[in-house]
């Protein structure tokens, strides 16, 4: 609860706070606010000098400081006369000259970056040492009022009531001290080091000296006496002075028999060290990693490119009161009494909560449903029995004048405004017109259905806009694939700041088939590199990964990267299952079991959702659904496990399911005026040399070589022949069907049926002709090409 709270206040604070900072955090402004700053501190510096001088003459004329005729001697006029006698004679005495420093020192930190931290910390240390020596002052020198200062001598005066003089000195040594043990480490044991250091330097001086004195000293095996004097000086008792000698007369004789070999001594070469880690230090020379740094001055498109509509919801109170009579009547007809019913209208549809008396079954009032939408004589009645976590039936009822919820309303809440979601988006507003926002980094991925004309593709331009409108071009990549062509097109003005495309491609808003199949196979290679990154890095996933890139704690030498998220969009899923069945679907569903970790989602839309679209293992891998309105109820299963999207009424009603609950919601619409706006909002803006690039697929191209190997043939090689020759027609789309093959693989069949010759050439649009008449024949051939 107490978290809660937290972050609540958080969030009201941080949009203006984050204006300031990135304010204050330009570049420019550093610079100018640094020269401003040591300008002012020698202004000051000056003025408070020159008032010294003349501070007695200025001070009777400073309580005129309007008047024309009146004129200060300050060098730095009646300001710098007001200003000093504020610090100075008012307030701190002569301990106000270090102020003009710290503002120095600040402004030269501030001028080449420096880290806000220690100029604050200097601050602190640097106001508490001049209330010292300004009290200290108006201790001793009361009587002089320009070492003091007024300040310091009523703080003084004020603690010599409380503690005596005695007391006061006391205290005043105490401070001292403490102040400089800890501001500057002087403690006895760093004293008496110090102490001693300076001795030891003073004492390799003399030695040093020594040696320079007699040079003969280094080669210490010609000259005896001299290297005795050099290491006796070091020995301090005559025993010790002896035995050194002893010593050394050894090694010395058996050197005057060797003192013709001379010895080559390599140098000693000292390893280089350093005191910090070097992420560390790479963060604090040149900040965090920023991957918006490329497009520093990208600029997030503005609301007013949004629209406005008359969006306030109109309670009809006899609407609701018609509707709640026919609701209480329908049960009564039935027997069910009513104990309590409220009403919350939302900007579609209006829930009515009823509370049955004791005892009524709430699977009676379910089994109802038909009953009470016949007699409420409207379409989209859905009826949730009990509303979870409450104890009442939910009876929803649509309203007679709709209000639409605007992408701007939705988009302008503070709750999406202010949401630290990793990829959020607005779908739209609840029943309780509260704005709807979900992370699509948690979802994973997001499978959507809905009839033709209901919202789907509202709903994806809606999702797109919340992710540009929250998201820097660094940190999201989009992949569009509209077969319709027609829907995603506008996007193409945001290639180079939003979108990821294949190298060599043209357009980045795929169109077609073969392409569509090409980039999922390159996802699914963009996926295992980038897990293979994760591996090194030791991460879990994405987020991990790129906080620590961030942190310079993973060298960009060794391959890693900021790595953006990526979002693949399909629209009508339908037309490439059927186009193109297992060749799209095994690497959807490989994208969609693996790739949450490493932040590529999956935003999924179709017209029709039946099972052979929507199969077991996609459904099973994209566990948050939105349903617009369906035509029949077994659609509505397949989408979203339970009936519901049936009774919805268009025009961007829909049902969220995130895996447990279904929520009705109002989509947010957005038109293509408002999307054009925003992609040219971006798009005339400095972009990236290019569109991201995802990794190189080489999908072997349809039909370029009829000399094909026999190890290189497909899988499938030997059952399409069975199907070509009990056909005895040879059409790739007859392969795609029986075999349930892309368009690609089919072709690639045919063209290896062609090369073993069982099917003749091709002839425009007719079949091949088939040249092996029945299944022992094939068998005969494909037994002799093995043998
Ligand atoms: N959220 C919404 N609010 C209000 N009206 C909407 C909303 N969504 C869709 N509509 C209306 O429904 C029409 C059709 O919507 P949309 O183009 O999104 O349908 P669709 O499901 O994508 O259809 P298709 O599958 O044929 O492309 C829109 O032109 C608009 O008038």
């Amino acid at each position: 609860m107490a978290k809660k709270k937290k972050t609540s206040t958080k969030k009201i604070i941080k949009p203006r706070f984050q204006k300031t900072k990135s304010f204050f955090g330009n570049q420019q402004t550093q610079t100018i606010i640094g020269v401003f700053v040591i300008l002012f501190a020698i202004f000051l510096l000056i003025s408070f000098i020159s008032y010294f001088f003349n501070w007695q003459e200025d001070q009777s004329q400073l309580s005129n400081f309007t008047d024309k005729n009146i004129t200060v001697k300050n060098l730095l006029g009646k300001i710098g006369a007001s200003i000093s006698h504020f610090f100075i004679y008012k307030s701190f005495g002569v301990a106000a000259l270090y102020i003009p420093f710290l503002l120095f020192f600040s402004g030269i930190s501030i001028f080449l970056k420096g880290k806000l931290k220690k100029i604050k910390k200097s601050w602190g240390w640097g106001v508490l040492g001049i209330l010292w020596v300004s009290i200290t002052f108006g201790f001793l020198a009361y009587k002089n009022s320009l070492l003091a200062g007024v300040l310091g001598y009523e703080i003084n005066l004020y603690l010599q009531q409380f503690l005596g003089k005695t007391g006061l000195i006391l205290l005043l040594l105490f401070l001292g001290i403490s102040y400089l043990v800890i501001r500057f480490k002087l403690t006895p044991e760093a004293l008496k080091n110090n102490f001693k250091s300076s001795k030891k330097n003073s004492n390799e001086v003399t030695e040093s000296s020594l040696e320079d004195d007699n040079q003969s000293i280094e080669l210490p095996l010609n000259n005896n006496q001299s290297t005795q004097e050099n290491y006796s000086t070091n020995s301090n008792t005559p025993l010790e002075e002896e035995k050194s000698t002893l010593n050394l007369e050894n090694t010395i004789d058996e050197n005057v028999e060797t003192n013709n070999v001379e010895i080559a001594v390599d140098q000693i070469v000292e390893e280089n060290h350093v005191n910090e880690n070097l992420s560390d230090k790479l963060v604090k020379d040149f900040g965090e990693f920023d991957p918006t740094l490329e497009l520093s001055s990208y600029k997030f498109p503005t609301l007013n490119l949004l629209r406005d509509y008359n969006e306030s919801i109109s309670v009809d109170q006899a609407e609701l009161e018609a509707n709640k009579n026919r609701i209480v009547s329908t049960l009564n007809n039935y027997n069910i009494g009513i104990d309590r019913i409220k009403a919350t209208v939302g900007p579609t549809v209006t829930l009515y909560e009823i509370v049955p008396v004791a005892g009524i079954r709430i699977s009676k009032i379910k089994n109802l449903e038909d009953d009470i939408a016949l007699s409420l004589s409207a379409m989209g009645i859905r009826i949730i029995a009990p509303i979870p976590g409450k104890g009442t039936i939910g009876i929803e009822v649509p309203n007679k004048n709709p209000t639409m919820v605007s992408m701007k309303s939705v988009i302008s809440s503070t709750k999406f405004q202010n949401s630290e979601m990793e990829l959020p988006i607005a779908l739209g507003k609840t029943i309780s017109n509260e704005t709807f926002v979900i992370d699509l980094a948690k979802m994973p991925h997001l499978l959507m259905a809905g009839a033709t004309g209901q919202g789907k593709s509202v709903g994806l331009n809606a999702v797109l806009t919340s992710l540009l409108y929250k998201k820097h071009p660094a940190e999201v990549k989009f992949v569009l694939v509209d077969p319709k062509k027609v829907e995603l097109t506008l996007f193409n003005k945001i290639e180079r700041h939003y979108l990821a495309k294949l190298p060599d491609t043209e357009e980045a808003i795929i169109t077609d088939t073969t392409k569509v199949v090409n980039t999922l196979n390159s996802l699914c290679i963009e996926m295992d590199a980038r897990y293979d990154l994760l591996k090194i890095a030791m991460v879990r996933n994405i987020k991990e990964y790129n906080v620590k890139f961030k942190a310079r704690k993973l060298n960009p030498n060794d391959g890693h990267k900021f790595l953006p998220y990526i979002v693949l969009v399909i629209d009508e899923f339908a037309d490439l299952i059927m186009t193109a069945g297992k060749e799209i679907e095994t690497p959807i569903a490989r994208l969609a079991q693996l790739a949450r970790a490493i932040g590529i989602h999956l935003i999924v839309a179709t017209q029709r959702p039946s099972v052979n679209v929507i199969t077991g293992i996609i459904k099973a891998n994209f566990p948050a659904r939105a349903a617009f309105r369906v035509t029949s109820k077994i659609d509505s299963r397949t989408i979203l496990d339970g009936q519901g999207a049936d009774q919805l009424i268009g025009r961007g009603d829909m049902l969220f399911s995130g895996g447990n609950d279904i929520i009705r919601l109002q989509c947010a619409f957005v038109d293509t005026p408002e999307i054009e706006k925003i992609t040219d909002f971006i798009g005339l803006q400095r972009a990236y040399p290019q569109a991201y690039l995802l990794p190189e697929y080489s999908g072997e191209e349809v039909g370029t070589s009829i000399d094909i190997n026999i190890s290189e043939r497909d899988a499938l090689f030997r059952d399409a022949a069975l199907v070509i020759v009990h056909a005895q027609q040879g059409s790739a789309s007859l392969l795609q069907r029986k075999l349930k093959l892309g368009y690609n693989r089919a072709g690639r069949l045919i063209d290896q049926l062609e090369a073993a010759g069982i099917v003749g050439q091709f002839e425009g649009s007719k079949a091949r002709q088939v040249l092996i008449p029945d299944e022992m024949a094939l068998n005969q051939l494909l037994d002799n090409e093995t043998n």
